[in-house]
């Protein structure tokens, strides 16, 4: 029987690659400080002593992993500067005797300096520790940027700088994660030299506008806004009316996710039951991600009745980079079925449908709305005036 295959977390694969480089050596495999949480079933087949396969995202086998430790299968390949990510060795020999500098955030004019002299003249490996979670002030892919240009003007001051990227991710222990990122360093250079701390941090005008371009001001980040409420509150009128003006507005490009087209399409065949609602809110979030990720807006405007799903759609868009708008559309029960638009209460009413929200299936109120909108009694326009001043890019209502 072929091991069982698992993907690990981002956080988790970062620390399989430093494992594996060598950089945390006498370490070699996952322990209690550096972990793999398995799914119950395949932490079972590791204590029974087998094997269960890692793979990345797209399945690609990376290592075999049992209580013996870590076995390599095959190096990543992708990823923005892999070029960049040399292993201990590969760099000890492409830049022996160089100065070694760990580097987690964007290096101020005070660090260029400090690196300088401390070179004096020797060539320096900035070591830009850039794993999950590990940059201050910057995206990891953008901390390599702003490296690469701190490696150009130390360059061009007569001290020879190189990149070198480690994956090292951040654990949530501000203890273990120094530990960790002096041990690197300790592994790629004999002669290591830490930044002084407490920098005010004030940056050269070619690393600042490289922080600039990878931090979006709140006027391009990407936003998802999410009307969540019960059939009939008015969920996809609100969602048109929002659409319409950001379209109006024109300084956006605008995706609408709408619950019941949602439905036809990327949901198709998905029932009404607790684990294909969750399903269904998931894929929205996925999509509505993607699209904050590229700075884009995404308005959904699905039921998403469970707390635990909308707060899983809430991570995926942050960890996107996008901002989340969670908007209640209040409007109670009675209203909606004295609406019922489509006649569905009433057949719901009747036991004609199962699982109807409201009815026979639950409703979770939202704890975290950015705004609650009751439409009873109100006008579009009304409802949607009450709504904008909650998004985060300033959108005028209709003149
Ligand atoms: N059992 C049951 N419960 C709730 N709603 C039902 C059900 N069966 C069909 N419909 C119709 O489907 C629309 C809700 O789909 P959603 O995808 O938004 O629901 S969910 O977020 O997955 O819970 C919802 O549309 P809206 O009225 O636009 O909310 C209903 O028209
Ligand atoms: N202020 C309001 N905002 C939104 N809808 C309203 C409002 N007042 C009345 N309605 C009506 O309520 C119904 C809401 O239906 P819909 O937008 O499809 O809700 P949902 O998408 O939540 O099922 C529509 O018939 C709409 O015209």
């Amino acid at each position: 029987m072929p091991a069982p295959q698992h993907c690990p977390t981002p956080r988790e694969l970062d620390d399989l690659e430093v494992l594996l480089s060598g950089a945390l050596a006498p370490r070699t495999t996952f322990d209690d400080q550096l972990t793999l949480v398995l799914p119950a079933e395949l932490a079972e087949v590791v204590a029974a002593g087998d094997e269960v396969e890692l793979v990345d995202p797209e399945g690609l086998p990376l290592a075999r992993y049992s209580r013996e430790g870590l076995v390599a299968l095959g190096a990543a390949a992708y990823g923005p500067f892999r070029r960049l990510q040399l292993t201990p060795a590969q760099a000890r020999e492409a830049h022996a005797g160089a100065l070694v500098v760990p580097v987690a955030a964007p290096l101020s004019e005070a660090d260029l300096a400090f690196v300088g002299e401390r070179a004096a003249g020797r060539d320096v490996v900035l070591l830009t520790l850039s794993g999950t979670g590990t940059p201050q002030d910057v995206s990891p892919v953008g901390l390599v940027r702003t490296s690469l240009v701190a490696a150009r003007l130390l360059t061009a001051a007569d001290t020879p700088a190189h990149v070198v990227v480690v994956p090292l991710p951040a654990h949530g222990d501000a203890d273990l994660d120094h530990a960790l990122g002096q041990q690197v360093a300790a592994a790629y250079g004999e002669d290591v030299v830490a930044l002084p701390p407490d920098d005010d941090g004030s940056w050269p005008d070619e690393i600042a506008a490289a922080v600039a371009q990878d931090q979006p001001g709140d006027e391009d980040r990407g936003v998802v806004v999410l009307f969540t409420g019960l059939s009939g509150s008015g969920k996809s009128t609100l969602a048109r009316a929002l659409h319409d003006l950001v379209l109006e507005d024109g300084r956006r490009t605008v995706t609408s996710l709408d619950g019941d087209v949602v439905r036809r399409h990327l949901s198709a065949g998905l029932s009404f039951s607790k684990a294909d609602r969750e399903t269904n809110i998931r894929r929205i979030g996925w999509v509505a991600a993607e699209i904050a990720r590229h700075r884009g807006v995404a308005i959904c405007s699905p039921i998403a009745p469970f707390d635990a799903t909308r707060q899983q759609v809430r991570a995926m868009v942050e960890d996107a980079g996008g901002e989340l708008v969670l908007v209640h559309v209040a409007t109670p029960l009675e209203e909606c079925e004295r609406r019922d638009r489509k006649g569905l209460y009433a057949k719901a009413r009747r036991g004609e449908i199962p699982e109807f929200t409201g009815i026979s299936s639950p409703y979770e109120v939202p704890a975290d709305a950015d705004v609650a909108i009751d439409t009873t009694g109100r006008s579009v326009e009304d409802c949607l005036a009450e709504l904008l001043p909650h998004l985060p890019f300033g959108l005028e209502g209709p003149a």
